[in-house]
């Protein structure tokens, strides 16, 4: 069986970044969103992302950025997938993955049943899917609310792509959310904070050292 992948989004420090890699994610996410605490602008995306072993995974997270924000992240040359964190069409997702060669991920906002049966429309315009919690109507952010979504909407629905699970998830809860789910990835962000927007080493180290005990 293959091993779980761990995603830890929102970093923004080297010393978290360093202690992700040392506690064993596989993806590590960068915001780039400025309303979000957690915003990075791409040069030091760059400058977190390029001394990340390759066998690590860098994930810049955009919303409806266009396409010079998007080539500005490319031409990092640090960044190895893109996430879709906002209302990317299934054929915007398309192009992006076309016009800058690199694995897309697009977010799926979940709070119902059909939410997730959206899904279906992006089989073949991305590498993955993650599913996260819906956040409210006028909330500031569309992720990293720590907010959850009823995982048994995921029973039983076939996923056309590769996927992970995100909202919500921390310590007490990852191994519920990986048996009930069978997630593949779980990503987390809120969840290893003292504050929005600052990582702690120590959940971060916790988080990882749970997950691998789940
Ligand atoms: O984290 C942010 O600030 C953010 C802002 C804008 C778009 C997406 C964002 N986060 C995306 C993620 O992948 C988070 O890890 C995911 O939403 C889970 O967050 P949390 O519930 O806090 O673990």
């Amino acid at each position: 069986m293959s091993r779980l992948a761990i995603k830890i989004c929102g970093l923004s420090t080297l010393e978290t970044v360093g202690s992700a890699v040392r506690a064993g994610a596989t993806h590590l996410g960068f915001v780039h969103f400025p309303k979000s605490p957690r915003h990075v602008e791409a040069d030091q995306m760059r400058a977190l992302a390029a001394p990340v072993p390759t066998y690590v995974e860098r994930v810049a997270v955009v919303v409806d950025a266009d396409d010079a924000d998007l080539a500005r992240i490319a031409e990092t040359g640090a960044i190895s997938a893109l996430q879709l964190h906002g209302k990317e069409s299934p054929e915007r997702a398309a192009a992006v993955r076309a016009r800058f060669g690199l694995p897309v991920w697009k977010a799926i906002s979940v709070k119902t049943r059909s939410d997730i049966e959206c899904a279906a429309a992006y089989a073949g315009a991305v590498d993955r899917l993650l599913f996260d919690a819906k956040t409210p109507d006028g909330a500031a952010l569309p992720g990293g609310m720590g907010l959850r979504f009823d995982w048994a909407l995921l029973r039983g629905v076939a996923i056309p792509a590769p996927w992970g699970l995100s909202g919500g998830l921390s310590i007490a809860n990852v191994c519920d959310a990986i048996r009930e789910t069978g997630a593949p990835l779980i990503d987390i962000s809120s969840g290893v904070e003292d504050a929005p927007g600052i990582k702690s080493v120590d959940k971060i180290m916790a988080f990882c050292k749970a997950v691998s005990a789940c």
